[in-house]
């Protein structure tokens, strides 16, 4: 069985003309909760999108569990949730559920339990386009999981919710992770780097950094993610 999840060499990626992935290589282990960090525009998105097979890539090899992204093999083994809602507007909740969950052969238990895990037993009939944009995220990230996907991705997921639901989707994300899901999940908020076992700085298209918060701050002689970011940045434009 490979140990990694993801194992990336000399990704390069072109989008309008110009390159935004320069040559990363990275390997992501298995059931880990690997944050990817940084910037807005510094290529998060894009390298999940290469991740899952959503992106045109220029050069390089991405396997996941050692096949090609984006192959039919892995389409049930890879859970992607993007920042735009992907479900129904006009179903609801549990509408939805059940039709993401007859495409991977969840039942009504199973619907039912995944709803209750992204904290939406209260909205399970309301229509999704009555949902805020924290709820409606959660939908989507609740169909996400319906199939238990080994490799989850999540693209900015806590974004725009109370601390309190962030913290209860962290724990969500932990459940799955105790339970052999790998998962990436991007984030710009640096704080939640406390949350992941493992992270990946990302900046301006380049790996800054890729290790345990406690490798990155002590190679930095900082305390926090944050302070290690700017370190790394900065001592990547004096080099
Ligand atoms: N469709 C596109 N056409 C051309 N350039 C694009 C396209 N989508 C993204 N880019 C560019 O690619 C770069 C990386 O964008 P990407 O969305 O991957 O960054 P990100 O780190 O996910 O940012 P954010 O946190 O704001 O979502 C940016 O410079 C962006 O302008």
């Amino acid at each position: 069985m490979e140990n990694n999840a993801i194992e990336i060499t000399g990704l390069r990626v072109v989008r309008g003309h110009k390159e935004v992935l320069h040559d990363l290589s990275l390997t992501v282990p298995r059931g880990a909760v690997v944050g990817l960090l940084g910037p807005s525009g510094g290529g998060k998105s894009t390298l999940m999108r290469s991740i899952v097979g959503a992106q045109i890539v220029a050069d390089g090899d991405v396997k996941i569990f050692g096949l090609d992204a984006g192959t039919p093999p892995l389409r049930h083994r890879v859970g992607y949730v993007t920042q735009a809602p992907s479900v129904y507007g006009d179903l609801t909740v549990r509408q939805n559920l059940s039709y993401f969950g007859a495409l991977v052969g969840a039942d009504a238990d199973n619907v039912t339990h995944t709803i209750s895990s992204v904290g939406l037993a209260d909205q399970a009939d309301q229509v999704v386009d009555t949902l805020s944009g924290g709820q409606r995220s959660r939908v989507s990230l609740a169909a996400a999981i319906l199939g238990h996907p080994d490799l989850l991705v999540l693209d900015e997921p806590t974004v725009g919710l109370d601390p309190a639901l962030r913290d209860d989707l962290w724990k969500l994300f932990r459940h799955f992770a105790d339970q052999g899901t790998t998962i990436l999940v991007s984030s710009h908020v640096m704080d939640e780097a406390t949350r992941c076992d493992r992270l990946l700085f990302l900046r301006e298209g380049r790996i800054l950094a890729d290790g345990t918060l406690e490798e990155i701050t002590q190679d930095t002689g900082t305390t926090d993610a944050e302070s290690a970011f700017l370190a790394l940045a900065r001592r990547g434009e004096a080099a």
